[in-house]
């Protein structure tokens, strides 16, 4: 029997599983996928129902991409997508269409100032992507895509985007060409697109630009909202209770301090220190009523304060993937003052697969962020190697242990556990 194409065997597998999701939404009476505007914005699926979406999703990628052939494939992708997507942000495009009916690109034009062919050009690229649609000539109405524009996480989501991550995103070989090393901070994109290349790293860059900032900031708080890299998961990783009553734990570059919310909402007993740039403290959350968590400006290359001597545990997330090696050391031993025999430190990241060896979506999602550490601050993702070679010498002598690797269920992120062996 002649085995099955690569093609067939595709279809086959969407058909298998269309047919899955189909009938979860059809018999639990839910709306079907669709671009309309009415349609509910981030649908969340039992497990075999998005186990079928996920496959569905994997395999109609491949599919497409294997009948557009290898030429289509290598020049077919459009960078100006980027671009519209930029402007619409910018410009709080989606704010001037209506939920019900229509805006004319002539009004757009007069609200926002810009040139009308120039928004002709950007919004109908968009609308052959599916944001927003131009139901009569000259007329643009929302699409399910562009509704979600208007969710207030979505702006500040978006300004980033255009502001930042944007322009550094296509800074990224310039700043390559002109500092091949991509060792320091303030040689990478960022600091290349802010016309600030060997004197601001991007976090110093950011705080001279206070809204840009805010926007940041918002924007990295808000992804703990996402399914795969919620705070449970800072919950979940780690034997919290194992810690006895008033033990400190020390969260460095906290951020809006809702990983030390989440534990100590959990575990009463411990007490917190968020530290960070007064920057990023702007616009935070109060400390909710009965939480033992202080919030502690503090620049994390400079020694740990004494006030943190005596701390059980050091929570790194998200900070190690923005930095170079050399600079990652520098923020641990910059604890070193602060540890004990058998203090934790532990680093809540991605932890990069080898090439190939998860869907490929996720490794799209994951290599993307790592693109994205490089422009960033010439910082990386790390695989299971270079972490532990990462702790291995980041004292010269070897006196942080690397003990394990921490995944919870359904968790983006790892926990690498470190301790201190003085
Ligand atoms: C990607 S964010 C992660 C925030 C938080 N840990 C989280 O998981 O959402 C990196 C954080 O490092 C902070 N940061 C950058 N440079 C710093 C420095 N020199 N000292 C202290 N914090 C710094 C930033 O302000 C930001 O809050």
């Amino acid at each position: 029997m002649a085995t099955k194409s690569r093609i067939a065997e595709l279809s086959a597998i969407i058909s298998t599983n269309t047919a899955i999701l189909d009938d979860y939404l059809t018999s639990n009476n839910l709306p079907h996928p669709s671009f309309d505007a009415a349609t509910s914005p981030s649908p969340r699926y039992p497990p075999d129902a998005e186990a079928a979406r996920v496959a569905i999703e994997e395999a109609t990628a491949e599919l497409n991409e294997l009948v557009q052939g290898p030429g289509r494939l290598l020049m077919g992708s459009q960078p100006a997508i980027f671009a519209a997507k930029a402007f619409i942000s910018k410009f709080d495009i989606a704010s001037f269409v209506p939920a019900e009916g229509t805006v004319s690109y002539a009004s757009l034009a007069s609200k926002t100032r810009i040139n009308q062919g120039a928004i002709e050009a950007l919004l109908r690229h968009a609308i052959a992507h599916r944001i927003f649609i131009e139901p009569t000539y000259g007329h643009v109405a929302h699409s399910a895509a562009s509704k979600l524009l208007l969710n207030p996480q979505a702006v500040l989501a978006g300004k980033a985007f255009a502001d930042d991550f944007f322009p550094m995103t296509a800074s990224i070989v310039p700043a390559l060409a002109t500092y091949p090393h991509a060792d320091e901070p303030t040689q990478a994109a960022a600091a290349v697109a802010n016309g600030v290349a060997n004197q601001k790293s991007f976090y110093d860059m950011l705080a001279d630009h206070p809204e840009r900032s805010k926007h940041f900031h918002e924007t990295v708080a808000m992804a703990g909202t996402f399914p795969g890299l919620s705070w449970k998961y800072v919950v979940a990783g780690f034997d919290w209770i194992s810690l006895p009553p008033g033990s400190l734990c020390v969260d460095v570059g906290g951020g809006h301090g809702e990983a030390a919310f989440a534990v100590a909402k959990e575990f009463p007993h411990l007490k917190w220190v968020v530290q960070d740039t007064s920057k990023s403290f702007e616009n935070r959350p109060q400390v909710p009523d009965g939480m033992q968590v202080e919030f502690v400006e503090h620049d994390f290359f400079q020694p740990s304060p004494e006030t943190t001597n005596n701390a059980a545990v050091f929570f790194l997330r998200w900070i190690l993937h923005n930095w170079p090696d050399q600079y990652c050391h520098r923020i641990w031993r910059a604890l070193i003052p602060s540890l004990r025999t058998g203090t934790k430190i532990l680093v809540m990241e991605e932890l990069l697969p080898m090439p190939g060896s998860v869907p490929n979506a996720f490794e799209r999602g994951l290599r993307s962020m790592d693109v994205g550490m490089v422009a960033l601050g010439n910082g990386r993702e790390r695989d299971m190697e270079q972490w532990k070679r990462l702790f291995a010498e980041a004292d010269g002598e070897g006196r942080f242990n690397f003990d394990a690797v921490l995944k919870p269920e359904g968790s983006q992120l790892v926990i690498l556990q470190v301790t201190w062996k003085g």
